[in-house]
């Protein structure tokens, strides 16, 4: 008989697994052969027999946990499961709680977000683990963007409502935004400029059309058109005027962008009437990159490492800017830190 004066308390009762047949199993059960399986031996729910016996002994289960939940109290996946409720939204998938675990990944290709003081504030808490990529870059649909998990068998529902309220207070202050999701990218049509006079004369054969090209294609967008400049400020500057009558989504200009007397494109891009984000990006390779807007218009100067590197300072942004998100020096000076790939 239970005492109503006496709070309930979640029991684990300790049974000999001689003795268990017949009982269902508490939690999942894992079993790891180096090298050639780590998942489930037994899931949680699972009906013990006499011929588990065996197998539970080889994964070193001499006992198996009785769980009588008391209220207030949560079983590990039903903890990891309500904090990755709370965390995604749209563009997110869960899968299913094993383990203790629940794994939020992209239902459509896109830019993931993860806000990062969410995760740190739910990480202080104790008990309860988030683990999660670096956001802000492109991810496939599938992808894992995060993995919620109870570190104890039982979490108290309290330490849950303490996450989720750290959930709530995120999205009242961003505008009902959630703290993990993935933006879908636009598809955008965008104009380049290849600047050299040798390219325009002819005495070398264009590399950035390709290169650029293959990049916008990769996130569902379309090099539009592609000009070519001598190394010449005005020439670049009637250039720029076109492609804004022509109204693309994003200008590139390729090539001058460093030291030589012959790098004009700064300076062009500036005559245009540029508001100037940032020339300089504290990433290698990408680091001559310029990025700003003209008549609201993303517009980027790519130095040359764009032709050949698979990512620089371009792929770096190249997917925010799809993603419709407004690009500031504080977020490209903020590249620097972990910004050194070559
Ligand atoms: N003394 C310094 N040297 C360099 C610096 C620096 O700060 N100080 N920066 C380096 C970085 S980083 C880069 S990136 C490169 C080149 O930057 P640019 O954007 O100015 O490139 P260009 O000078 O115009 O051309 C360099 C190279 O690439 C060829 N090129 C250019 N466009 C095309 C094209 N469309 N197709 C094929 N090839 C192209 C060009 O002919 C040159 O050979 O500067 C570093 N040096
Ligand atoms: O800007 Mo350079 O592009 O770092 O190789």
């Amino acid at each position: 008989m239970s005492n109503p004066s006496k709070p309930h308390e979640t029991v684990l009762r300790e049974v000999k697994v001689e003795d268990a047949v017949g009982l269902t199993l508490a939690h999942d059960l894992t079993q790891i052969l180096p090298g050639s399986f780590k998942g489930r031996l037994f899931s949680k729910g699972h009906r013990v027999t006499a011929e588990d016996i065996p197998k539970l002994k080889d994964i070193g289960k001499e006992h198996l946990y009785v769980i009588e939940l008391a209220p207030g109290d949560l079983h590990e996946d039903d903890a990891a499961l309500r904090l990755a409720a709370s965390l995604g939204g749209e563009g997110i998938v869960y899968g299913e709680p094993h383990e203790g675990k629940v794994t939020l990944s992209a239902a459509r290709p896109g830019l993931a977000v993860i806000a990062r003081e969410v995760v740190d504030g739910i990480n202080g808490l104790g008990e309860i683990a988030l683990a999660t990529i670096v956001g802000g870059r492109f991810v496939q649909a599938g992808e894992a963007l995060a993995a919620s998990r109870a570190i104890p068998l039982i979490v108290p529902e309290a330490k849950i409502a303490a996450a989720e309220e750290i959930v709530a207070r995120y999205r009242t202050a961003h505008g009902g935004a959630d703290p993990i999701g993935v933006k879908p990218l636009r598809r955008m049509r965008a104009g380049l400029l290849s600047t050299g006079t040798e390219v325009f004369t002819g005495r070398i054969a264009d590399k950035f059309g390709p290169a650029v090209r293959a990049k916008l294609e990769a996130l569902g967008s379309e090099l539009a058109e592609q000009r070519f400049a001598p190394d010449d400020r005005q020439t670049i500057v009637n250039h720029l005027y076109y492609f804004l009558e022509r109204r693309y989504d994003m200008i590139l200009v390729s090539g001058g962008m460093s030291v030589d007397p012959d790098d004009r494109t700064p300076g062009a891009i500036a005559d245009a009437g540029a508001e100037i984000v940032s020339y300089g990006t504290p990433m290698l390779p990408g680091s001559m990159l310029l990025f700003g807007y003209l008549e609201g218009v993303p517009i980027f100067g790519l130095p040359g490492c764009v032709m050949h590197d698979p990512y620089t300072s371009f792929d770096v942004l190249l997917p925010k800017v799809l993603a419709g998100e407004r690009i500031t020096r504080q977020e490209i000076a903020a590249m620097g830190y972990g910004g050194l790939h070559r």
